[in-house]
């Protein structure tokens, strides 16, 4: 795989009973990026993520990831090929520990069946990953805590390690920073850099600020089409960008 472009999107469009959500979009992903899908309140990024990762079926439109025609595929192999999407928090298992959530997700990879709270042998084996993995996040010292005894902050922090656990060579990330106090931001911003080093990462994004610290190609949303494309200065100083973020409140 030697192509600059790692996932590129021709024509992506979504309607819901004739109201179109994602209305022809072509977007490229440039490899080793950190790449944020921006836009005002209902400008289409949620649907468009969806397209992506595949939880969502596209009306018409292609989708290819290292030159394959994905479009396709179910989330599942697609996740075999690389592309991972970051678990809804809610996947994060509230009564086992830190560590045994990330040797979970590590005996996922192995594509081992569900089973998994009987096999406690070859949970073991994957012990010395599953603390590296932990300590990347900050969250050696918690390890043994339940994850349902972390802050927000810090089980978003575990998600990303369970994320990361699968070995995705593009990262997809829904909005990371929801709902986050300020440390937090921080220490996200952080792990997502660090993750980012090796590896293709997509956001959708609300946070500006975040947005213009991480990430080095935005593309703006509104009413279902890319308004602008660029980095941040780029875009930021587009009148089109402004004035399709005026009058619209955002968290
Ligand atoms: N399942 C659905 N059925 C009908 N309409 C939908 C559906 N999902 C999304 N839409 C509509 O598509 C448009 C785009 O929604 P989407 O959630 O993708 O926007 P968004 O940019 O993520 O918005 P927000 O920033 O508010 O999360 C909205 O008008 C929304 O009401």
């Amino acid at each position: 795989m030697t192509s600059n472009i790692i996932l590129a999107a021709s024509g992506l469009t979504k309607e819901f009973r004739g109201f179109v959500a994602v209305d022809g979009v072509d977007l490229m992903v440039r490899r080793g990026s950190i790449h944020a899908l921006i836009g005002p309140n209902g400008a289409g990024k949620t649907t468009c993520f969806n397209l992506l990762t595949k939880f969502l079926t596209p009306t018409k439109g292609s989708i290819l990831y290292n030159d394959e025609d994905i479009t396709s595929l179910p989330p599942a192999d697609i996740a075999l090929k690389g592309l991972v999407r970051s678990f809804q928090i809610s996947a994060v298992f509230p009564d086992l520990s830190v560590l045994e959530n990330v040797r979970v997700a590590l005996q996922r990879l192995r594509g081992s069946s569900f089973d998994f709270w009987r096999s406690e042998t070859v949970l073991r084996a994957h012990d010395a990953r599953a603390l590296e993995l932990v300590d990347a996040v900050g969250l050696s010292e918690f390890r043994h805590l339940y994850a349902s005894e972390l802050s927000y902050g810090r089980k978003r922090a575990l998600e990303i390690a369970t994320t990361l656990a699968l070995e995705p060579e593009m990262l997809l990330l829904d909005e990371p920073m929801a709902g986050m106090a300020s440390g937090d931001i921080e220490r996200i911003s952080n792990l997502i850099r660090q993750a980012a080093r090796e590896r293709t990462v997509l956001m959708v994004e609300h946070n500006l600020s975040v947005v213009s610290e991480l990430c080095d190609a935005i593309t703006v949303l509104a009413q279902g089409r890319i308004l602008a494309e660029g980095d941040y200065a780029t875009v930021s100083a587009d009148p089109r960008v402004r004035e399709a973020y005026m009058g619209t409140v955002h968290a």
